[in-house]
């Protein structure tokens, strides 16, 4: 069995198109999607504003490494070229948790080693699981509770924007 909690984020180009691309990809696993949030850019690089969603996946076939080729084969799927660390994309899918698993591999460290420190991960995880926890953390209604008033600031809901579910 696994679930997974997907982070979904686009600032560059048709960036609604983007993550509904993405949520098609994922197909019959998914269980949830977010509302559409615009988020300030978070970290060092001067960028433009992100489009950002949180998914909720199952697929009792696909394991925490799994659901990493997932994300990797939704980011190629939307042409996406890695190069400036925390720079713009065109999709940008990070593995936020995989049911109750912390692991530290070279290519996927779970839970998100950043994930409990971002707006844009936690609002929208909150809406779609009030009850959640972040494995090692702690409720993700405290996380958001904690975070500084600023970045809860550059998360604002898109009332007008929709990603569905298949
Ligand atoms: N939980 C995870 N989800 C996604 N990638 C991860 C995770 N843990 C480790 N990685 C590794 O992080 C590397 C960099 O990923 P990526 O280019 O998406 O980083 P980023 O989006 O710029 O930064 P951040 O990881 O802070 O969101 C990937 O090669 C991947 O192997
Ligand atoms: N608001 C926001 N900021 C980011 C995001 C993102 O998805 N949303 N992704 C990044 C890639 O590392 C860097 N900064």
């Amino acid at each position: 069995m696994s679930s997974a909690v997907l982070s979904i984020g686009s600032n560059l180009g048709d960036r609604l198109a983007h993550l509904r691309a993405a949520v098609a990809n994922l197909g019959g696993a998914v269980v949830a999607v977010s509302p559409v949030y615009q988020t300030a850019p978070w970290g060092p690089v001067a960028q433009d504003d992100y489009f950002n969603a949180v998914v909720l996946v199952d697929d009792p076939a696909v394991d925490a490494r799994g659901w990493l080729d997932r994300a990797w084969d939704c980011e190629r799927s939307a042409g996406r070229v890695r190069d400036v660390r925390w720079g713009p994309r065109t999709l940008d899918v990070d593995v936020v948790a995989v049911d109750q698993v912390i692991q530290e591999t070279p290519d996927l460290v779970l839970p998100h080693p950043r994930a409990h420190e971002r707006a844009f991960v936690l609002v929208p995880w909150l809406d779609v699981a009030p009850a959640a926890e972040l494995p090692g953390r702690g409720p993700v209604a405290d996380l958001v509770r904690a975070l500084p008033a600023d970045e809860l600031a550059g998360v604002r809901r898109r009332a007008d924007l929709r990603l569905e579910v298949e």
